[in-house]
């Protein structure tokens, strides 16, 4: 039985006479410590998917399902990450690592707690920015405190929402190490949201193409079937990574092509009336 599971999942928003829907029968069996991507356009409803998957929005149809019961509701077995960060402005760097921490461990006590904080800032480099408030980190050190405190909550599913796109390349290779390296020793079950093939193909298990919205649904799986550890600076000439990205880039720009041609078809075709010369009925006046 999968662990993680969406069953014939659609989700739309709007009143049914200007409804909008984003995901249309969405069916996906992920498994134990498995590592998925998901890769998709701009506004496809990806972010969409991970609100259902961590339990914060209710598919219209389907089930989302976690080892073998419905997500009704956010929980902490489920760690979001998302892509606006949502940092409680008020608290520091530490601050918000604090308050996830406690909240998921009451019972570890201070000295460790602090530590275990530290290890966390450390991690995503942000040492010595322990006191700064999120108004005053760059956008992707706000990330990286993200990412951190979802990592420190240490759910069972880390949901990552585009975790690493408003970093430079170094920090980016640093930290797609380093959720590789947390899955890897804590044996978690992983989604991770990505428009970059390359890095889904370094990081995942399987990849999975969203279709263009509306009414977007997941394409058939990619297994990435390349040997852990998988060294970054070997893997472009690996022949094995090459034809992957290229069959999982050529399938997106299919992809991409179809949703140009369905928005070609669906352009308004107007009535072919002539306005009326006004000048020729009516006289004006004074
Ligand atoms: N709460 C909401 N109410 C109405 N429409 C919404 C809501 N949330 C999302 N949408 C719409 O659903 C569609 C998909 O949005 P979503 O944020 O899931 O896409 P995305 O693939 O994550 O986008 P991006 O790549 O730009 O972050 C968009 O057209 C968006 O306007």
């Amino acid at each position: 039985m999968a662990y993680l599971e969406l069953q014939n999942v659609s989700k739309g928003y709007g009143p049914p006479s200007n409804r909008y829907e984003v995901l249309e029968n969405v069916n996906l069996s992920i498994e134990k410590n498995e590592f998925v991507a998901v890769i998709g356009f701009s506004g496809s409803g990806k972010s969409t998917l991970m609100s259902l998957l961590a339990g914060l929005e209710k598919p219209d149809t389907g089930k989302v399902i976690l080892d073998g019961e419905e997500v009704a509701q956010p929980g902490p077995r489920l760690g979001i990450m998302f892509q606006n960060y949502s940092l409680l402005p008020w608290l520091s760097v530490a601050g918000n690592l604090e308050i996830a921490v406690k909240q998921v461990f009451p019972e570890m006590p201070k000295k460790e707690r602090a530590e275990y904080i530290q290890h966390y800032i450390d991690m995503v480099t942000l040492t010595n920015s322990e006191y700064k408030k999120p108004a005053e980190l760059s956008g992707g050190m706000r990330q990286r405190l993200s990412l951190a405190r979802t990592l420190a909550m240490k759910p069972d599913v880390l949901l990552l929402d585009e975790p690493l796109s408003a970093l430079d390349a170094i920090t980016r290779s640093v930290l797609q190490d380093e959720i590789i390296r947390i899955w890897e020793e804590d044996r978690r079950t992983v989604v991770m949201i990505t428009n970059d093939v390359d890095e889904a193909a370094l990081m995942a298990d399987r990849i999975v193409p969203l279709t263009p919205g509306p009414s977007a649904t997941l394409a058939h799986s990619y297994p990435v079937e390349l040997e852990r550890p998988r060294d970054r600076t070997t893997l472009n000439f690996n022949p094995d990574f090459k034809k992957l990205r290229h069959e999982v880039s050529g399938f997106l720009m299919s992809l991409n092509e179809d949703a140009k041609s369905l928005k070609f078809n669906n352009e308004l075709t107007l009535p072919d009336l002539q306005p009326k010369d006004f000048r020729t009925h009516y006289t004006t006046v004074g």
